[in-house]
C-alpha cells in the first residue's frame, strides 16, 4: 500500500473541468515533484488532496483512509501538511512563537531544538518577527510549521519561487535532510533543475492531465519529453 494513493481525480472551478482522471501515487520516504506549464492544473491538484477544492469524483488514499470529501483542517490532522505558496506565516509573532504555536495540538517528533538543528538560520533569527524575515527565512520556516504537526505526507507548493540561488540551494540541503530523516514529500516546483536533483520520481501534469511518469533519472536523458511539456 502506497502512503498516498490517488485514483482517477476529476476536480472543477465551476463548470471548467481542471482536473481529469488524474492518477498518482507517493510512497514513503519518498520524494515525489509534479511538474507541468503555468496553468497545468498543479495547485488544483494540492489544493484537492488537501480537500481545499472538493473533487468532484475520484480517490484519495493516505495509509489505505480516504480523505476525499473530508474537510482540510481533519485531513490535515491525518497528517497531510500544505506549505502554501504564499508561507502564511505569522508576521507579528517571532520566530520561536510560530514554530511553537504550529505544534501545539501535535504529539512532538520534532522538538524545537530538532528543528533548530534542521534550520540552524532559524535559531540565529529565532526572536526576529516574521515580518522581520527574508523570502527564505520565511520558507524555511513555514517548512518548520509543518513539520512540528508531525505530518506523514509534506506538500511543498513551490518552496523555491523566487528565492535566490544561494538559498534555493540552502533549501535543498534542508529538503534532502528531511528525506533522509524519513519525511515524504511531495512537491510542486517550477526550478527544473532543483526539482531533479531532489526528486525520486517525477510526474508532469499537461492541461490537467498526467502526461509523464518516470524516475527524475529517466526524465533528465529524455530532453524532448522535458521540451514538449514544460518548454524548456
Ligand atoms: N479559483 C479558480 N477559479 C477558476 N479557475 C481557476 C481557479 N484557480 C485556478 N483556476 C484555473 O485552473 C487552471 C489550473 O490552475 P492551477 O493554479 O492549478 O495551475 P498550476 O499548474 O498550479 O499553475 P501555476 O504555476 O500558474 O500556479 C488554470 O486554467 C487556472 O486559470
Amino acid at each position: 500500500m502506497s502512503l498516498l494513493e490517488v485514483n482517477g481525480l476529476n476536480s472543477y472551478y465551476g463548470d471548467s473541468h481542471i482536473l481529469f482522471d488524474v492518477s498518482l501515487h507517493v510512497e514513503k520516504n519518498e520524494v515525489v515533484a509534479l511538474l507541468g506549464r503555468n496553468g497545468a492544473g498543479k495547485s488544483t491538484t494540492f489544493k484537492s488532496l488537501m480537500g481545499v477544492v472538493k473533487p468532484r469524483t475520484g480517490s484519495v488514499k493516505m495509509d489505505g483512509v480516504e480523505l476525499a470529501g473530508k474537510k482540510a483542517h481533519s485531513i490535515a490532522q491525518l497528517g497531510m501538511q500544505l506549505v502554501h505558496e504564499e508561507r502564511r506565516i505569522f508576521g507579528s509573532l517571532t520566530v520561536e512563537e510560530n514554530i511553537v504555536l504550529a505544534g501545539l495540538t501535535a504529539q512532538n517528533k520534532w522538538p524545537i531544538e530538532r528543528i533548530y538543528e534542521m534550520f540552524p538560520r532559524l535559531k540565529e533569527r529565532c526572536l526576529s518577527r516574521g515580518t522581520d524575515l527574508s523570502g527564505g527565512e520565511q520558507q524555511m520556516l513555514a517548512i518548520a510549521r509543518a513539520l512540528v504537526r508531525d505530518p506523514k505526507i509534506i506538500l511543498l507548493d513551490e518552496p523555491f519561487e523566487g528565492l535566490a540561488p544561494v538559498i534555493v540551494q540552502d533549501l535543498m540541503r534542508i529538503c534532502r535532510e528531511l528525506a533522509q530523516a524519513g519525511q515524504t514529500i511531495f512537491l510542486i516546483e517550477q526550478n527544473l533543475a532543483a526539482t531533479l536533483a531532489l526528486a525520486n520520481r517525477v510526474y508532469i501534469l499537461s492541461n490537467g492531465h498526467i502526461a509523464h511518469e518516470s524516475t527524475a533519472k529517466e526524465l533528465k536523458s529524455q530532453p524532448e519529453v522535458v521540451q514538449r511539456y514544460l518548454g524548456v
